[in-house]
């Protein structure tokens, strides 16, 4: 394939933050009212060149910014990525003809990312290559540092190195969860498959040597020196090996803050897709709490940490996949509200059943705005008016957001029968 070198004007920015020209064509880096000199290679277009800036222009502050894919937008002004980003969930919202208020960008960086998840690669011969993935390519930016992490992540980078090194040799790639907890680091391995003894003693001499928390294989204990915990409100819990946890303190308080306020005067709530509780557990101490999660791991941490609570009303957890089983209507009728803050896939079975139960109040919580939008439209249609959109921004400098949303409507006497 040539390559060929053109002049285009960029027009208007899509959803990864990549500006487009007025044909449709992506070019990263580049800005609305650009003129840029790009390299069409045929599978992907290249920026060569800034020839008219837009006033909009930052400079990147981070060293690997453009070559690690972590980040998309930090040569944004900060007016125009906060524009761009609230914009992901209005065209999404407009793409499900969802008609809702969306508030202003809620800024939930806080001290900064508290996981991260590192790509280990063992080339032949050759040194380890460990840091993130590079922008839509599987190549390893082996990175120094990420100026996004909570100061309580900097050694992750290291542990991840001394990590990888122990499994050097293996054929395929390793990724390394590591999670910033109250105890230390937490790190979680995937990809090696199951590990010999004599690997998984250079694992614990790693942990020993680095004081890491804990090191776990497939959420299967290589070694816990001490039990990784985090607090939910007021409430501590011990995270399972590999459980999930909000990318920054701050958005998880805010996302909380929303749905306590939502909550508050309930007698009982649903927290569906509950994890390991950072919503029950807050929602614990006003009222009663279903807590359900189909992660058993998750749902056994919760009820340790719910017994061990202070001050908390019940809380009953139940490990249930809630994509195959949801909580029926029926079984809704027992609260005066719901929670639900589900994968990246959303929870369409579920807005079905809330849809057709009596229910007045729906919280959801949503990493993703499509599946977001079209569980709105499932819960509209059942008769529910959308308050204000809330766009979190926990994954600062990312294309990715955190949304939250209360719905209301008056108690429903009769379920209707779930739609399908
Ligand atoms: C985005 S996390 C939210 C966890 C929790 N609300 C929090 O903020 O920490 C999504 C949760 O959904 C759970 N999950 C994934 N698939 C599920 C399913 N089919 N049924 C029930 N839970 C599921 C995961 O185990 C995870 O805990």
């Amino acid at each position: 394939m040539t390559e060929a070198i053109s002049d285009v004007s960029i027009v208007a920015l899509d959803a990864r933050g990549d500006g487009v020209t007025a044909m449709g064509e992506a070019v990263a880096g580049a800005l609305p009212g650009e003129r840029v000199r790009i390299r069409d290679g045929g599978e992907r277009t290249e920026l060569v060149e800034v020839l008219a800036a837009s006033s909009e222009r930052a400079t990147p502050f981070c060293p690997w910014y453009g070559r690690c894919g972590g980040c998309a937008t930090q040569h944004m002004s900060e007016a125009l990525y906060r524009d761009w980003k609230r914009g992901l969930v209005v065209d999404a919202l407009a793409r499900a003809r969802v008609d809702a208020e969306v508030g202003p960008l809620i800024d939930a960086h806080g001290a900064g990312r508290r996981r991260a998840t590192f790509h280990a690669r063992f080339p032949h011969g050759e040194p380890d290559e460990v840091g993130f993935m590079r922008a839509r390519s599987h190549a390893i930016v082996a990175i120094d540092g990420c100026p996004l992490f909570a100061p309580a992540l900097v050694g992750a980078l290291a542990a991840a190195r001394a990590l990888a090194g122990d499994l050097r040799g293996l054929a395929k790639p390793l990724d390394i969860g590591v999670t910033a907890t109250l105890d230390g680091l937490d790190v979680d391995l995937r990809g090696s498959g199951p590990l010999g003894l004599a690997e998984q003693r250079k694992l614990a001499r790693t942990a020993e040597a680095l004081d890491l928390a804990r090191v776990s294989n497939h959420g299967a204990v290589v070694i816990e020196r001490r039990q990784p915990r985090v607090q939910f409100g007021d409430t501590l819990a011990a995270l399972p090996p590999g459980g999930f946890l909000q990318a920054t303190e701050a958005g998880e308080a805010q996302l909380a803050a929303i749905a306590a306020g939502a909550l508050d005067g309930a007698r009982a709530a649903a927290d569906l897709f509950c994890g390991a509780g950072a919503f029950a557990l807050r929602l614990a101490r006003k009222c009663e709490v279903l807590a359900v999660d189909s992660d058993a791991a998750s749902i056994a941490a919760l009820a340790r940490a719910a017994s061990g609570g202070r001050a908390l009303k019940p809380i009953a957890a139940e490990t249930r996949d809630l994509f195959r089983r949801p909580l029926r209507a029926d079984e809704l009728a027992a609260f005066d509200g719901a929670l639900f803050d589900p994968p990246r896939a959303g929870a369409e079975a579920q807005a079905r059943e809330f849809a057709a139960s009596g229910l007045p109040l729906v919280v959801a919580v949503s990493c993703n705005a499509a599946t977001f939008a079209r569980d709105a439209r499932i819960l509209i249609d059942g008769g529910f008016r959308i308050g204000t959109v809330a766009p979190v921004d926990q994954f600062r400098f990312s294309p990715h957001i955190e949304i939250a949303a209360v719905f209301t409507r008056k108690r429903q006497r009769k379920p209707r029968g779930v739609l399908r």
